[in-house]
């Protein structure tokens, strides 16, 4: 391959205006309206070449204005047709792997289209909540026949069903759909949606390494398969390079690369060592690392947050899995006293998923959204402040994703890392070499006591004493933690055999310990020292409780009707009993069958990261690289 030319992206001015081809006025006036008054190196780089004829693969810092480096030249290429899209065709696609990422997408877009006459008619706006399409029926736009238009539609599971989707569609007749695979698939498959090769223009897959990832491979090889192959293709990600072998299959044609790094000075142990590498993360981001044993972490994230000045206002903390979320947001509230903690996971029903980002979003009091990898990519909420991550992600392309909600568009953010004593330290140099370092955090000093993690601990146990479904959860959410560590991609770092059972139990407030085989061959006391009266321990909500006790009678009635059955003279009683005790051993299995089913389920939902790692095959896609130097990334902003 020739060498590349390097564009100093800093040598430029970087002006909106100065983009060739030139942008439309009105999106100059939308962008002059936004604040923006320079391009960020990505959109420097990337829209002159995906307005032109040229596929792209971008990889930029997360918070680099990657969203307007690929709307802008879509809706440009859309409103330079030679005519107008016909009825229920599509001209472009825009995939994104969440809901709530292709809802922010979405809202970028109608932002910038409310400068553009024509389609803003065709938006309706409730008090810039729910942006519907205007029903054009009613009110047909005053624009003369043949006007270019970008006519949106967001497709997302969950909020309502692909019928409905498929009815806006047909009234609507959008042009530019963007939404998550799956529902996207669903519109694509009707026999009413058309893509051909006279109207489809474009393809956009934002989080393109995420969406190449074996869980989307089918969904999305579908989607494409549906697109004509004479198309322009953008590819957008903070960490897309993790993905280069899967390039081919998303049919990019000749695609220019380009790479939006950071210049940073390297740092061994907090000393400047003169010299400049690149990083993949912005440099407004202070990204550090806490080493701690499991019993302190929640005690250091009490201690973290009441001595950083200014006080974070809006934190993300990073769980494992959604059960260890279902778990902590019952115990936080009181250990982390003055901060709303809200909970956000996948398997929240779609209304709860919407209210508490909503919630996290606008809150106006300092606040800490509780949350897995489901709230990683691409959400930019620029107040968020501080990213904790209570354990590295089982996939650590996550990682700067994760940490990459803080420290957006160049304003100052921290992310920290909790590192377990020992081989976890590791993970700082495996970090190091993927261009993602990380310094130990030591301003202010963050240590707890023993004695500090003691009393936390029993805090954490008084409250999940005060109701049995808490503890039910404690149960749930450690196991699917264990499972979720098992599954790390780096393996030989985070390893389930170096884990201290009776600490980490100890860490999670548990009563007890779990039945689960990884403990089969431990023969630690797996009481964690509780004294607990456990069938006095009760449910605190009262129609369960109820049920429990019901239950337990009834269990104690049983065994009573087989002692008597096996003393009793007559047959017809001991058959009675009998059969009921078969019903009772019945039951027992099922509960068991229950309890296996629900174990594997749980094990299940890490299985995905595994199978990703296996995937990885060995096409290397040819791509042509343009790299973009950017040392003054952090001074982008207005
Ligand atoms: N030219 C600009 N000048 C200043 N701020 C900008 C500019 N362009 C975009 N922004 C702002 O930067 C923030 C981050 O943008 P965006 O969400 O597009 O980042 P991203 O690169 O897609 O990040 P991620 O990789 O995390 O998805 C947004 O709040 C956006 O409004």
């Amino acid at each position: 391959m020739a060498p590349q030319p390097k564009v100093e992206a800093q040598q430029r001015k970087r002006q909106w205006d100065a983009l060739t081809p030139p942008l439309s006025e009105w999106i100059l006036d939308a962008i002059s309206y936004m604040g923006f008054t320079k391009t960020t190196p990505v959109q420097d780089a990337a829209i002159p070449l995906f307005m032109g004829n040229k596929d792209v693969v971008v990889e930029a810092v997360t918070g680099s204005g990657k969203t307007l480096a690929f709307l802008i030249p879509v809706v440009e290429r859309l409103l330079r047709l030679e005519a107008p899209i016909k009825k229920h065709h599509v001209g472009a696609i825009i995939i994104s792997p969440t809901r709530e990422l292709a809802t922010q997408i979405h809202a970028v877009l109608v932002s910038l289209l409310k400068f553009h006459a024509p389609s803003a008619a065709l938006l309706k706006t409730d008090d810039d909540e729910d942006v519907e399409m205007a029903d054009t029926e009613s009110s047909p736009p005053a624009f003369p026949a043949g006007t270019l238009k970008v006519v949106p539609q967001l497709l997302l599971g969950g909020a309502v069903t692909p019928a409905q989707d498929l009815s806006a569609f047909l009234k609507n007749s959008p042009t530019l759909l963007i939404g998550t695979p799956g529902r996207l698939l669903e519109l694509l498959s009707s026999p009413h949606v058309y893509c051909p090769q006279s109207s489809f223009d474009v393809v956009v897959l934002d989080e393109a390494d995420r969406l190449l990832d074996l869980g989307f491979k089918e969904d999305l090889q579908k989607i494409l398969s549906r697109l004509p192959k004479q198309r322009r293709t953008g590819l957008f990600s903070a960490s897309v390079s993790e993905a280069v072998d899967q390039l081919v299959r998303v049919g990019l044609r000749n695609p220019v690369r380009i790479s939006v790094k950071v210049k940073a000075r390297t740092t061994t142990n907090g000393k400047d060592e003169g010299k400049i590498e690149d990083k993949k993360t912005p440099a407004s981001l202070q990204m550090s690392y806490i080493v701690t044993p499991p019993v302190h972490k929640i005690p250091a994230i009490q201690t973290l947050l009441r001595s950083l000045l200014p006080q974070p206002q809006k934190t993300i903390l990073y769980l494992a899995t959604c059960y260890s979320v279902d778990y902590f947001q019952h115990v936080l509230p009181d250990i982390l006293k003055g901060f709303a903690i809200v909970p956000l996971h996948g398997k929240h029903p779609d209304k709860v998923r919407r209210k508490n980002f909503t919630k996290f979003a606008d809150s106006l009091t300092p606040s800490v959204l509780l949350t897995t990898d489901v709230a990683a990519r691409g959400l930019d909420i620029p107040s968020v402040d501080l990213v904790l991550q209570l354990d590295p992600p089982s996939d650590p392309k996550t990682f700067i994703h994760r940490c990459g909600r803080a420290g957006r568009a160049g304003r100052k953010g921290l992310a920290i890392t909790f590192l377990r004593p020992g081989r976890e330290e590791d993970y700082i140099e495996f970090l190091r070499v993927r261009q993602t370092p990380i310094t130990p955090f030591t301003s202010p000093p963050i240590s707890a006591s023993d004695n500090e993690a003691e009393s936390t601990i029993e805090q954490i146990r008084e409250i999940v004493k005060s109701d049995r479904a808490i503890h039910e959860k404690a149960q749930r959410g450690f196991v699917s933690w264990v499972r979720a560590y098992s599954k790390h991609t780096a393996s030989s770092i985070f390893r389930v055999s170096d884990l201290q059972w009776d600490e980490l139990g100890r860490a999670w407030g548990l009563l007890r310990l779990p039945s689960m085989p990884e403990l089969k061959k431990w023969d630690g006391d797996r009481s964690l020292g509780v004294n607990l009266d456990w069938d006095a321990y009760a449910y605190k909500d009262k129609q369960r409780e109820k049920q429990r006790l019901v239950g337990k009678q009834n269990e104690g009635d049983n065994k009573g009707h087989v002692r008597k059955a096996g003393k009793g003279k007559n047959g017809k009683g001991g058959a009675w009993s009998q059969k009921k005790e078969q019903r009772a051993t019945k039951e027992v299995r099922r509960e068991k069958k229950k309890a296996k089913r629900e174990y594997d389920r749980v094990a299940r939902m890490t299985e995905e990261e595994r199978r990703n790692e296996e995937e990885l095959g060995s096409m290397i896609a040819q791509v042509r690289r343009k790299v973009v130097d950017d040392e003054e990334f952090e001074g982008f902003g207005s």
